[in-house]
């Protein structure tokens, strides 16, 4: 596992944070993954979202970084995934499709938002989310998220990153 403050954070989480509610309300492409009674991701066009720019470039450069080549021979597919109070996110693992880093960044984390919880290489590791924060992981390990015991919402975004077709 890899975790890494992006620089510049703050501000385009100013950004970033409006820009989700406002395509929120104007309409989803879709929601999946319904566990515990919440859609656990929600899918918004890459194009409607400019502001979620900065964070695929990171996911694409430390994929580089890992695997090889440049930012450009690779991809990341996104999802948000929004925790109201008392939701939590359960175990599931990303490597559906040819993914090669799995991530997660954070939008919003209110303290005791809950904790990612990421089993790799037969430990269990325990990351505290903070606003800003990308953790990469490898897409076939288990992790999930403990309950969300603030009084405000969670939001962190999923990204999965492959080789460019
Ligand atoms: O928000 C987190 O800490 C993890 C989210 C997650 O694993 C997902 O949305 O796939
Ligand atoms: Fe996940």
């Amino acid at each position: 596992m890899k975790v890494l403050d992006l620089p510049g954070a703050a501000a385009l989480n100013r950004e970033l944070l409006p820009a989700y509610h406002d395509q929120l309300a104007a309409g989803v492409e879709r929601r999946s993954h319904f566990f515990a009674g919440r859609y656990e991701n929600i899918y918004i066009g890459r194009e409607r979202l400019p502001a979620i720019e900065p964070v695929l470039r990171a996911a694409c450069a430390v994929t580089a970084r890992l695997h090889g080549g440049v930012p450009g021979d690779y991809r990341a597919g996104f999802w948000f995934n929004d925790t109201p109070p008392g939701g939590r996110t359960l175990p599931h693992t990303h490597d559906d499709d040819d993914e090669l880093v799995s991530c997660v960044y954070y939008v919003q984390v209110p303290d005791n938002a809950g904790c990612l919880a990421v089993e790799e290489g037969g430990q269990r590791l325990l990351v505290r989310p903070r606003a800003g924060r990308m953790v990469l992981f490898a897409p076939d390990a288990l992790h999930w998220v403990t309950p969300n015991l603030s009084g405000d919402s969670r939001l962190s975004i999923g990204i999965n990153v492959g080789r460019t077709a």
